[in-house]
């Protein structure tokens, strides 16, 4: 089965076509992917909007496959609100509750939808399914997700906290339990998740029980140019010493001009490492900063899941940088986790364990798929 697998972003659509086994075969090993790429600068001269890039994706699509014919399509979803739980079927309705969620992910839902119509306009009959960010979040208890703040917040707005990423958590905590032999039922772990976006979370019984991200993606770590963790007092602040100041202004200085990149001056991490390396104090400073704010959540969640085993690094970052992860794992002495360097230099694409035999936390490597679990999770809904 050829399975679309589409993240579609406010000015490009990311995009993977696998061959999925059928579901339901006893080896499932999560196919092979056909074909993959970005088609960028939707919203300019060059492409004018998303109907416009799904006819280049289609040319695209008709080149590379020949007279193959995809199957269904699984869009990325980043907000799936209080919802949904689940990846689900797409028809309107769907995609208009996507849209309503649009308040909740300015950056990212409206996008969604955009896709979601594009596709469906062009082959009316292909079945497509969302996955979402938050759906793996929504086993958290209501003493990690709600805000200390009045009621009508919560009931009118739905501010509480939501949490991203979580195809990916959900992705990396089966392999690593599978990895260990451990029944994922009795798995506690922390997840953390470094990307661009980054969010570590708390793994209980092999399900999330906390999370760094929040109502938004903006919240929790140190990321590329987002701000994570800061004192909302700030913004009533700026506000008040500026009234002119708008949201947009306020939204683009903490999600794009913050995090590494307001410290370092860079906002990917190679870059700020070869900074550092180099002898550059803002450079170490955002390192330091950027370990030191996730070893403080790995600490807490070893805390709230009540004793984890294991910790487990992946996406980017996560996967790639031994130096962060050394950084990260020095601030454990309390733990009584340690790293073995020799095994941390390892670079491969495996699942590996990079901590000492005597180390209390195992430390895992995990390279996460998310479109791989998007397109499993599809080839397993159109084929009910
Ligand atoms: N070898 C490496 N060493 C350090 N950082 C790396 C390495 N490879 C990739 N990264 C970092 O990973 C980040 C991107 O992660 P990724 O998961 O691809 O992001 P996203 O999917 O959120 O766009 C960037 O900050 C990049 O510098
Ligand atoms: C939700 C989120 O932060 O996504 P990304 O890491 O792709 O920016
Ligand atoms: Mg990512």
């Amino acid at each position: 089965m050829l399975i679309l697998v589409v993240n579609c972003g406010s000015s490009s659509i990311k995009y993977q076509v696998r061959e999925m086994p059928e579901p339901g075969q006893a080896d499932t090993d999560g196919g092979t992917v056909v074909t993959k790429g970005l088609i960028e600068n939707i919203g300019t001269s060059e492409i004018q909007d998303h109907t416009q890039a799904l006819d280049i994706l289609a040319e695209r699509l008709e080149e590379e496959l020949g007279d193959r014919t995809i199957d269904a399509a699984g869009h990325r979803v980043v907000h799936g609100g209080e919802r949904f739980s689940q990846p689900v079927l797409v028809d309107n309705e769907i995609i208009r509750a996507v849209e309503r969620l649009s308040p909740l992910a300015p950056l990212h839902n409206p996008a969604h939808a955009l896709g979601l119509r594009a596709i469906q306009k062009k082959w009316p009959d292909m079945p497509q399914v969302c996955v979402f960010d938050t759906a793996f979040h929504r086993s958290m208890p209501e003493h990690a997700w709600r805000y200390a703040l009045p009621n009508e917040l919560y009931e009118e707005y739905g501010v509480r906290r939501y949490g991203f990423h979580g195809t990916s958590h959900d992705f990396v905590t089966g392999l690593a339990a599978e990895h260990l032999g451990v029944a994922r039922d009795d798995f506690n772990a922390v997840v953390a998740h470094l990307g661009n976006g980054a969010s570590v979370t708390a793994i209980k019984n092999g399900e999330s029980y906390d999370t760094s991200m929040g109502f938004t993606p903006l919240a929790g770590l140190v990321m590329g140019t987002r701000t994570g963790d800061f004192d909302p007092s700030i913004i009533t602040a700026m506000l008040r010493r500026d009234p002119e100041m708008t949201a947009q202004h306020l939204d683009d200085l903490m999600n794009k001009q913050s995090g590494l990149k307001a410290i370092a001056g860079h906002s990917d991490m190679r870059a700020v490492e070869d900074a550092a390396a180099a002898g550059d104090a803002g450079a170490q400073l955002a390192l330091e900063m950027a370990a030191y704010r996730l070893a403080k959540y790995i600490g807490g969640y070893h805390v709230a899941v009540g004793g984890a085993r294991a910790l487990i690094f992946t996406a980017g970052i996560g996967e790639n940088s031994d130096t962060f992860r050394q950084l990260v794992v020095n601030h454990l002495g309390a733990l009584g986790t340690t790293l073995d360097p020799e095994a941390n230099s390892v670079r491969n694409d495996q699942v590996r364990r990079i901590s000492t035999a005597d180390s209390t936390l195992e430390v895992l490597v995990v390279p996460t798929d998310e479109e791989r679990a998007i397109a499993e999770a599809t080839a397993q809904l159109v084929s009910n």
